[in-house]
């Protein structure tokens, strides 16, 4: 390891060379009998502080910083010292696996929006190219069939270094998986190089975390470069894709852009688009007089752009164009995105993931054009998140829908209804602006979803957004169990019963 990390400094009373490791983790409540401890300077606490606690538990090693040194040389076990630690974990954990994703088709996507519906659409598609696949983001991993819940979208190094390794031991042959900003900035997908990384948009999120728009654009934008990826894939009708773009030209890297509004300039347009409430069916037209039918049963014009995402990536990887079409219009939905609860209602229901102002903004331009009656939409923000999107969020949804219900998110360890009053704040302002909407204030979730429920009619559209597949909801630092989808589709079972009116049982 010392030749893969430059001026590393090994320590310990043991034969350090002679120790064997056999796993590796960051955090000391997870460490196992032999594993390496990465003790890290955190942004409330440093590492070493556990470096007792990872020894009791059985660690063979402690790998720290300067300043972690003394706490884990006390603990008597090897400590390889190294001037920072975050940056080294990818590479070191890739290391200890023996570089398991060199032996994987990597496809990566990132992006404010999008993430999670492209790399289920990706995965449709290495399916259909007959892959035995891994996919890793916000909602599961799955190794296969198999499913496991994640914690984070892109996992720490340690931990994802892993999950490849479990990937490809179970034979797995590529893997579609998001990248955060986050995973970016603090280095975690390092060790990786990807065949193929899309870029979805960008627009404002997360900035609790970068300093600014800017920070977090550059964050992502490492990964349009030669040391993260192969291949780029861009999406130019966002401005922030059309900057990574000119700098793929002007470095003259391999790239393909696309254009779901059919940009003549872009690699990729997409033409003769129908949307409809049960999805899209289009024509993407590519280099060499290329053209694909194509479809996406994902309803939403932005769907359109995340299909297109997907199928130019495959191609990018080595997937026949029809085939990698064929795979993504399989996908029958994604968990929490733009999914529809029918229980019999004679209205659209949906739940949605969106908890951004432009995915909100976006969400609600894109179910207008199926809905022949009122747009209502229960939406709320999380707590100990971004606070400047709240205004924002709650001001896209007031000029988006006809009727908004802003209810409680994860609020966390903030006050619920200072939250609200921010939302609302943001939702008065486009009201006084022009907005045509009705807006109120229900803080219990559930009952905001009845609410909605009780007030939809036949031709309505209903959506529950900013959840999506979450499965509980944080308030005050417990998790209460919370299933948008089952809560919604209990309120509209209860309301048909209880409401018998012939509206309600005529079809949509
Ligand atoms: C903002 C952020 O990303 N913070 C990450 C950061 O936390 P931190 O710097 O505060 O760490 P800390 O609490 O000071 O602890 C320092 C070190 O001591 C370790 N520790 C701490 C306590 C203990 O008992 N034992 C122990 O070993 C920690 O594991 C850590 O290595 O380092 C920790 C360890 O690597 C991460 O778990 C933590 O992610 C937190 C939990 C988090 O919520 N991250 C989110 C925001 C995130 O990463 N999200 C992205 C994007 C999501 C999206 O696109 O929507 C994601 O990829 O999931
Ligand atoms: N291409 C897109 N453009 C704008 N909004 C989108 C797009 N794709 C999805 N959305 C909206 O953003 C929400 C989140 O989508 P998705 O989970 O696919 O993105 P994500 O990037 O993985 O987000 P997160 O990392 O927060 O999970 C969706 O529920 C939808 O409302």
């Amino acid at each position: 390891m010392a030749e893969a990390v430059p001026d590393t400094v090994i320590t310990g009373t043991h034969d350090a060379a002679a120790v064997l490791i056999s796993g590796f983790t960051h955090d000391s409540r997870a460490v196992q009998h032999g594993d390496l401890y990465a003790a890290m300077a955190g942004a409330t606490v440093h590492g070493a502080v556990f470096a007792a606690q990872a020894a009791e538990r059985g660690a063979a090693a402690i790998l720290t910083d300067r300043e972690g040194a003394e706490r884990a040389a006390e603990t008597g076990l090897p400590v390889i010292v190294v001037p920072s630690v975050r940056p080294v974990l990818g590479p070191v954990a890739a290391c200890l696996y023996d570089q398991p994703s060199a032996h994987l088709k990597m496809l990566g996507v990132t992006g404010t929006n999008g993430k999670t519906t492209v790399s289920y659409l990706i995965d449709g598609g290495l399916r259909a190219a007959g892959y035995h696949t891994g996919l890793i983001g916000t909602v599961e991993t799955r190794i296969g069939e198999r499913a496991i819940k994640s914690s984070r979208t892109t996992p720490e190094a340690p931990d994802l270094q892993a999950l490849l390794a479990m990937m490809l031991e179970d034979g797995v042959g590529a893997v579609a998986m998001e990248v955060s900003s986050h995973a970016l900035a603090y280095g975690r997908t390092a060790g990786i190089r990807y065949a193929v990384a899309a870029f979805t948009n960008l627009t404002q999120d997360h900035l609790d975390f970068h300093a600014d728009l800017e920070d977090y654009f550059e964050a992502k934008a490492k990964l349009f470069t030669p040391g993260y990826t192969e291949f780029s894939v861009v999406n130019i009708d966002d401005p922030y894709g059309r900057r990574i773009a000119q700098r793929l030209t002007d470095a003259d890297q391999p790239h393909w852009t696309y254009s779901a509004a059919a940009e003549p300039s872009a690699h990729w347009r997409a033409a003769h688009v129908e949307p409809a409430a049960e999805g899209s069916v289009f024509t993407l037209i590519g280099p060499d007089d290329c053209r694909v039918p194509a479809s996406v049963q994902l309803p939403g014009g932005f769907n359109v752009s995340n299909a297109m995402a997907a199928i130019v990536a495959l191609v990018a990887a080595g997937v026949e164009p029809q085939t990698a079409a064929a795979g993504v219009a399989s996908v029958a939905g994604v968990p929490g995105r733009m999914q529809r609860i029918d229980a019999g209602q004679p209205y659209l229901a949906v739940v949605d993931f969106a908890h951004t102002p432009d995915a909100i903004g976006t969400l609600l331009a894109a179910l207008r054009p199926v809905t022949r009656g009122q747009v209502r939409v229960v939406i709320g923000c999380g707590g100990d998140r971004d606070r400047g999107k709240r205004p924002m969020m709650g001001a896209a949804a007031a000029r988006g829908a006809d009727e908004v219900i802003l209810t409680n998110d994860n609020p966390r360890s903030e006050d619920p209804l200072a939250i609200l009053e921010a939302a609302a704040a943001g939702a008065r302002e486009a009201i006084a602006t022009g907005a045509a909407s009705a807006v109120q204030v229900i803080p219990d979730r559930a009952e905001a979803i009845a609410r909605a429920v009780a007030a939809s009619r036949l031709g309505d559209t209903l959506v529950v957004a900013g959840k999506g597949h979450e499965q509980g909801q944080e308030i005050a630092g417990v998790v209460h169990p919370f299933d948008d989808a089952a809560v919604l589709r209990t309120a509209i079972e209860r309301s048909l019963t209880e409401g018998g009116a012939s509206e309600r049982s005529m079809p949509l």
